[in-house]
């Protein structure tokens, strides 16, 4: 087990997990009688991979959007880097290093990639509209930075094939990416990715799994994703948190979580009391 003190550790391959940097104390979400989420405890690690897995319904979905911000919980806080979270909306959220992909893709189809990708660096533009209208040359001088980040990431992530052409005219799976590419665009502390790979084929799979490793060793990025292809899950995380009914049924490394008697009968679809 974990010692939840100790300020980080390093992996059996050698990546070194950090201290604390988010924590979920308590929380419980409802939906007029539908208690979504029931008094759940967890942390995030600077630099880990965290997974949150479960059954349909298990509340996977809401406990993502507590972190973004979507949700306000009934109960319970979040403390980001030591401090307890105030009330705020997802574009605060994001500004504070929290970025997010969606389960269904939320791209602007008629836009280029690249312009896709340019929106994801709103929250890290500093002049607006009327600056820009005032003083050009500060702006053009910010303009050009962003692109070069835009453009750095279309290298990393391989898309430099597809940097003109609409989001329309893309397959799924490199539409997947594109989401990606915007998400990393906002230089996320936190990286949030709801099913990243699914309606994937395989090869497609593999491709995305290769990049969430490369954007978390690279950048340093944190990564908190749902994922139901449990071949994935355990070959990408650090550390995944299991969801029944939304209850916390497990937590742990990859191989304590497939031990866990709990987690085993709520995939076998054992009934509860
Ligand atoms: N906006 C909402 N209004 C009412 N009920 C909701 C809402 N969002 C989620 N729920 C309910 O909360 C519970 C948890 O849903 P959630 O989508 O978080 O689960 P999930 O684990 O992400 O499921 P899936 O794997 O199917 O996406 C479900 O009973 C769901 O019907």
């Amino acid at each position: 087990m974990l010692d939840t003190q100790q300020d980080g550790y390093l992996t059996a391959d050698g990546r070194q997990i950090g201290p604390v940097v988010l924590e979920l104390k308590n929380i419980t979400l409802r939906f007029g009688g539908v208690e979504a989420i029931k008094d759940i405890s967890f942390d995030i690690r600077t630099g880990e991979v965290r997974a949150i897995i479960g059954p349909n319904g298990a509340g996977k979905s809401s406990m993502m959007n507590v972190i973004s911000g979507f949700y306000n919980p009934q109960e319970g806080d979040v403390i980001y880097k030591g401090y307890k979270r105030a009330k705020m909306a997802p574009y605060q959220v994001a500004r504070t290093g929290i970025a997010r992909t969606f389960q269904n893709i939320a791209l602007f189809e008629g836009m280029s990639v690249l312009d896709n990708i340019m929106t994801g660096r709103m929250n890290l533009m500093k002049t607006g509209f009327l600056s820009q209208a005032l003083w050009w040359g500060r702006a053009a001088r910010e303009e050009d930075e962003h692109r070069a980040a835009v453009e750095r990431i279309i290298d990393f992530l391989e898309i430099q094939h597809i940097r003109k052409t609409p989001v329309s005219r893309l397959p799924y799976g490199l539409k997947k990416r594109v989401e990606l590419a915007r998400a990393l665009a906002a230089e996320p502390q936190i990286l949030l990715l709801d099913e990243p790979m699914a309606g994937m084929n395989v090869e497609e799979k593999e491709d995305m799994s290769r990049f969430i490793l490369d954007v978390n060793d690279e950048f340093g990025t944190t990564i908190v994703l749902i994922e139901h292809d449990m071949g994935v899950v355990m070959d990408l995380s650090d550390r995944v948190v299991v969801m029944d009914y939304g209850k916390k049924i497990g937590d742990g490394t990859p191989d304590e979580v497939r031990g866990n008697q709990a987690v085993i009968d709520a995939y076998l679809g054992v009934t509860h009391d």
